[in-house]
């Protein structure tokens, strides 16, 4: 964005330059810069040195017999042509200037033209043009007033802790005369550090409607502009509108894209940001916490910001804002399910044991699904099978069943799934399978859902080891199945994956002794933050190459191996999937020990809740984030 912005901004300097070049240069090709008196000319007219003439208006321009050329001006009234002529000078003449209105026009319409674009473009950039051109240095932020619904601590759920921390702010918003004549000090500034979709900016909502008080909220991204200067007075708006509104709260989202740690980065630092940066420093230290401005930032990169920013008497509160456990999603659904009717049979308690890894928002997210899915059905209320269909579709994405897929395609799918289900079953610390598919979803041909029994706290080394073998297993498979060469890139989201787990197991956990416990996450994204202006040497840039690839060809070996071993499993598994084309973690168990199955396992009606547990995959979230610390399982 940013990029394009910088492009634009230099295409429109480049243009009004070109147009300026061109207006002063007289619009003309000026060939002579020689002029000569109308006498003169006269006198060279007449002694025959002149071989032609060319009339533009009172300019004369002349070329002489010998190459030359000058100008001159004609008097006003001057009959020349006649005169010219009957000398058998060859004359030519060029039309007059249109006159007055026109010319004038003709002169600025590239002006007006190129003006226009930029005010378009400063619209553009101002997010809608609310600031109009000249609204450069206006703070963007909103003010959310109780019209846009009041938010309490009651719509918040299943993050206890952080509320809790948040109430005292609450009480000094609502009472500040009470805390100031004790002389207490109040936090100037809370930051909320949190995964996305944990609910921050829900929380800090809930301050705001708990006290009564406004609530402005801005992205850190809306300060950093293409101009220099204008970011730093946007904060010093910001500040000024909450003042004037004190008491309040200002809600800074994302605050990393402002606060990212000064004086490195790529290019060697960024001037505007960190003068921008600097002047919310300022800001911060330049109000007494007793004027009632409480300023609350959210980020989920706390590892990025600048330290200056987390210093007593800025942003001196951290609060915690995780993903909720197994009792906070339960809770989390009763918020969200108090808006829908839910049938007798659905039990929240399942489908939060049902969803390690969700987030609130994810879990928002299921509770409207589901009742979107109970209102297609035509159904008054809505039901399990609901919930366990929306859950498919947040974790794996939509069913696309009019994708038709060739036979061949449907059994390189089923082959490549069952790799990775049969891999992943052969290996103890593998998640359990949970369901295998090969009906198009999102953009994947197929997947195996695999998912934690329990909350997932931490990831082992042996754990990841096995998980990159089950990953690796439709590659494997295909190759065994079908020979090298036909390859299909079906396993490209594999790859990445695994790829991002081994890096992670490198660069950040210390699981390789060769690299050593060293983290080189932040030097190896190009970033150099607090890891105080260091960065990685070429060999160790090598090591951690090999050790990836090594990780990852070792996970090959292993998937490859047991799929050998237990290579008739594996065929009686991709049969049963072109069969059934869904299969249930049960389902896949029968398959493979020669079942039938009956008719209640129809595929098609996934089992209702019944404690199925579910997977640790996130769906894909709503907007562009900051990049995310740990790796994250997904269907393969
Ligand atoms: N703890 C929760 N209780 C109830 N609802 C929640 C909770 N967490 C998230 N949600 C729901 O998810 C939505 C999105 O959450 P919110 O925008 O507050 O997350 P966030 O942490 O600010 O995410 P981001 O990092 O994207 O800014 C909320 O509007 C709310 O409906
Ligand atoms: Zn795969």
């Amino acid at each position: 964005m940013n990029n394009a912005r910088n492009i634009a901004f230099w295409v429109v300097l480049l243009l009004l330059i070109l147009a300026l070049f061109n207006l002063f240069s007289g619009g003309q090709t000026a060939l002579s810069s020689r002029t000569l008196s109308y006498s003169d000319f006269i006198a060279q007219v007449d002694s025959g040195k002149v071989a032609s003439v060319t009339l533009d208006g009172e300019r004369v321009i002349v070329r002489g017999s010998d190459g030359s050329t000058y100008t001159t001006i004609r008097p006003e009234g001057e009959i020349l042509a006649d005169r010219l002529i009957g000398k058998g000078i060859e004359v030519q003449a060029t039309p007059q200037q249109q006159s007055g209105f026109m010319s004038l026009l003709m002169t600025f319409l590239p002006f007006l033209v190129l003006i226009g674009i930029w005010i378009f473009f400063m619209n553009r950039m101002q997010g809608g043009g609310r600031g109009g051109a000249m609204g450069f240095g206006k703070s963007k932020a909103k003010l959310l007033t109780e019209k846009n619904g009041r938010v309490t601590f009651d719509d918040v759920a299943g993050i206890d802790e952080a509320k809790e921390e948040l109430e005292e702010i609450v009480e000094f918003l609502r009472n500040p005369q009470k805390f100031s004549r004790l002389g207490g000090k109040i936090p100037k500034g809370a930051l909320l550090v949190g995964p996305p979709g944990t609910g921050k900016t829900l929380l800090a909502r809930a301050i705001a409607g708990e006290a009564g008080v406004p609530f402005f909220t801005i992205s850190g991204s809306d300060f950093v502009e293409m101009f220099v200067g204008v970011g730093a007075s946007r904060v010093r708006d910001m500040f000024e509108q909450a003042k004037k509104n004190a008491p309040c709260i200002v809600f800074i989202d994302e605050i990393d894209a402002v606060g990212r740690a000064r004086g490195v980065g790529i290019g060697g630092g960024n001037d505007e940001r960190e003068q921008t940066l600097n002047q919310l420093l300022v800001e911060m230290d330049g109000f007494e916490a007793n004027e009632g401005v409480i300023i609350i930032a959210a980020t989920n990169r706390k590892d990025v910001l600048d330290p200056a920013l987390l210093r007593p008497g800025r942003f001196d509160r951290q609060i915690h804002v995780p993903n909720p456990d197994i009792k906070g999603r339960e809770k989390i659904l009763s918020v969200h399910a108090r808006k829908v009717p839910l049938g007798p049979d659905v039990d929240l308690r399942t489908i939060a044991r049902g969803s390690p890894g969700f987030s609130g928002a994810d879990l928002m997210n299921l509770v409207n699904e589901a009742a979107l899915m109970a209102a297609r059905a035509g159904r008054r209320f809505v039901t399990m099978v609901d919930f366990e269909n929306a859950k498919d579709k947040v974790m794996m994405g939509a069913e696309r069943r009019s994708m038709v897929l060739t036979q061949d395609q449907k059994e390189m799918t089923a082959y490549h799934e069952a790799g990775h289900a049969i891999v992943g079953m052969s290996l103890p610390k593998c998640d359990p399978v949970y369901k295998a598919t090969i009906i198009p979803r999102g953009g994947a041909l197929g997947m195996v859902m695999s998912l934690p029994e329990m909350d997932r706290l931490n990831w082992h080394k042996d754990q990841c080891e096995q998980r990159i073998a089950m990953t690796m297993a439709g590659k494997a498979a295909e190759i065994l199945k079908w020979g090298a060469e036909s390859v299909s890139n079906g396993p490209s989201g594999d790859i990445q994956q695994a790829s991002a787990l081994a890096r992670a197991m490198v660069l950040r956990w210390g699981m390789s002794d060769v690299v050593g416990n060293i983290d080189y996450a932040e030097a190896a994204e190009g970033y150099q933050g607090n890891t105080g202006g260091f960065s990685v040497s070429a060999e160790t840039k090598r090591a951690i190459e090999q050790e990836v690839k090594r990780l990852i060809d070792e996970g090959y070996e292993k998937a490859r191996n047991i799929l050998i071993e237990r290579q008739e499993d594996w065929e009686r598994l991709a049969k049963g999937l072109l069969e059934y084309e869904t299969l249930t973690g049960d389902e896949i168990r029968k398959v493979i020990a020669g079942e039938k199955l009956g008719e209640d396992d129809d595929a098609d009606t996934p089992a209702p809740g019944g404690g199925a547990p579910s997977v640790a995959a996130i769906p894909k979230t709503k907007k562009p984030r900051s990049p995310k610390p740990d790796p994250e399982p997904a269907p393969l």
